[in-house]
């Protein structure tokens, strides 16, 4: 299996390009199956969920072509087979998104149930629920749930708590609904607003936009479009933490700060100077070790879930005592075992984490449990004295695109080593 070897000890200097959001792109690509034409979608970010997005798409005999600038041309007119299966969804529980747009577009969708994954439960109850409301029969056998509907129709759907890929899925199944949809408690992540206006460049009317309550009323059909994909802000986030670790200073990229304001508020608690441009972000942290900062996670606006391993690495090696807890997911703390192999000094109790900041890590082969905490795996690498071998590295590549090549531009010693 591949890993990453890290010798850890260099301030981060210089600039990163940040690359198109993955959590923006996934429902974007699925969000081609609902357009009566052809789809072209820029700024996309060369991952491997997007890779099993097109393999799964691909399958269900939409056409797709990608370019050397990584613009994806899709067209799902050709669509004939409207299955999301086991192998696929198990890779990648981001397939559960073409639930909702199959539905809607052909009134019939299977897709394999996603189950838990490393970090929590994770259940689909309210993806399903929701589509029940909008006039869906759906049933759940053999691992698999089976949705019909001659049309879906527009519905007043409360959801219970705040889902992003939820969200998302009901908010692709309305546009093709009869009549007008609201969703109350919706997320207002970022992501959710990008596939919004992908959806309205395809002609969907939506109202309420970046809001907690979406209002949409259906159309007959939707057209093609053209759509750049919104930066990276968990990416973003990585590498400002990498800089604020490592006592360097970084410029983030063709990025965006508004999106970011949780994280970055915190980063100037734990002492950093941050100046963001137009489409970039500068983290200086002079050569100073960090401050330990408290977070707790919650829906955006709030600080988000996919950044706390981050912060939990950044507190290992922080002056003073700093509390993580998280709120979303049950069990997101999988990295605090590996980072303790490292000699953090960590306790976590419930869901919170409590961290002493230790002066120095030492190198040791670890381990990577999912996305993330191989992220803030990284990151306590490249701060430990000696080297630190991160193993199942492939984690971070379904949503970094090349971690690597991009941290060693920043002056890491970093490299990949062959499975
Ligand atoms: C592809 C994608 O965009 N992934 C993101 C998305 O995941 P994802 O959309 O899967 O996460 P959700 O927002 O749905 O999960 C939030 C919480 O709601 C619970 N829940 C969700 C749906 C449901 O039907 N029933 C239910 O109980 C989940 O178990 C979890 O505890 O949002 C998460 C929270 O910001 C991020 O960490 C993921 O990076
Ligand atoms: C949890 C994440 O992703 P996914 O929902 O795709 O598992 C993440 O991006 O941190």
């Amino acid at each position: 299996m591949t890993k990453i070897q890290i010798s850890g000890g260099i301030p981060l200097e210089g600039e990163v390009q940040i690359s198109g959001a993955k959590n923006a792109v996934l429902p974007i690509l699925t969000a081609g199956l609902l357009a009566d034409g052809p789809v072209e979608i820029g700024n996309v970010p060369h991952l491997h969920d997007v890779t099993t997005t097109m393999e799964l798409l691909g399958q269900m005999g939409v056409d797709l072509a990608i370019d050397d600038r990584m613009r994806i041309q899709l067209d799902s007119r050709p669509t004939n087979r409207f299955v999301a299966p086991y192998a696929l969804v198990k890779q990648m529980r981001a397939s559960i998104l073409v639930l909702g747009p199959m539905v809607a577009r052909f009134g019939q969708a299977e897709v394999s149930l996603p189950g838990g994954c490393a970090i929590g439960s994770r259940p689909v109850d309210l993806h399903i629920k929701g589509l029940q409301a909008m006039g869906a029969q759906v049933s759940v056998e053999n691992g698999y749930i089976r949705a019909r509907a001659d049309r879906l129709r527009g519905a007043r759907i409360v959801m219970d708590l705040v889902t992003v890929t939820g969200t998302e899925n009901l908010l692709m199944a309305a546009t093709l609904a009869r009549g007008t949809t609201v969703i109350e408690n919706a997320a207002q992540e970022p992501e959710v607003e990008d596939l919004a206006h992908c959806l309205v460049a395809m002609g969907a009317k939506i109202d309420g936009i970046g809001t907690s309550r979406l209002v949409i009323e259906g159309a007959e059909r939707l057209d093609g479009c053209r759509y750049d994909v919104l930066p990276d802000r968990i990416e973003t986030g990585t590498f400002l933490v990498a800089a604020a670790m490592t006592g360097g200073r970084v410029v983030a990229r063709r990025t965006r700060a508004d999106v970011l304001d949780a994280v970055l508020v915190k980063l100037e608690e734990a002492g950093a100077h941050i100046s963001t441009g137009n489409d970039s972000i500068e983290l200086d942290m002079r050569g100073r070790r960090p401050r330990a900062v408290d977070v707790s996670t919650a829906p955006y606006p709030a600080f988000p879930t996919d950044m706390q391993a981050q912060f939990t690495a950044l507190n290992c090696v922080a002056e003073g005592v700093g509390m993580v807890t998280e709120t979303v997911f049950e069990n997101r703390f999988m990295h605090v075992q590996e980072l303790q192999r490292l000699g953090a000094d960590i306790r976590v109790d419930g869901r919170t984490a409590i961290i002493r900041g230790v002066e120095r890590l030492t190198g040791a082969p670890i381990m990577a449990t999912d996305l993330r905490a191989s992220a803030s795996l990284v990151l306590a690498g490249l701060v430990a004295q000696g080297e630190t071998v991160v193993d199942r590295i492939y984690h971070i590549d379904r949503g970094y695109e090349n971690i690597e090549e991009k941290l060693s531009g920043l002056g890491a010693r970093i490299r990949r080593l062959p499975g």
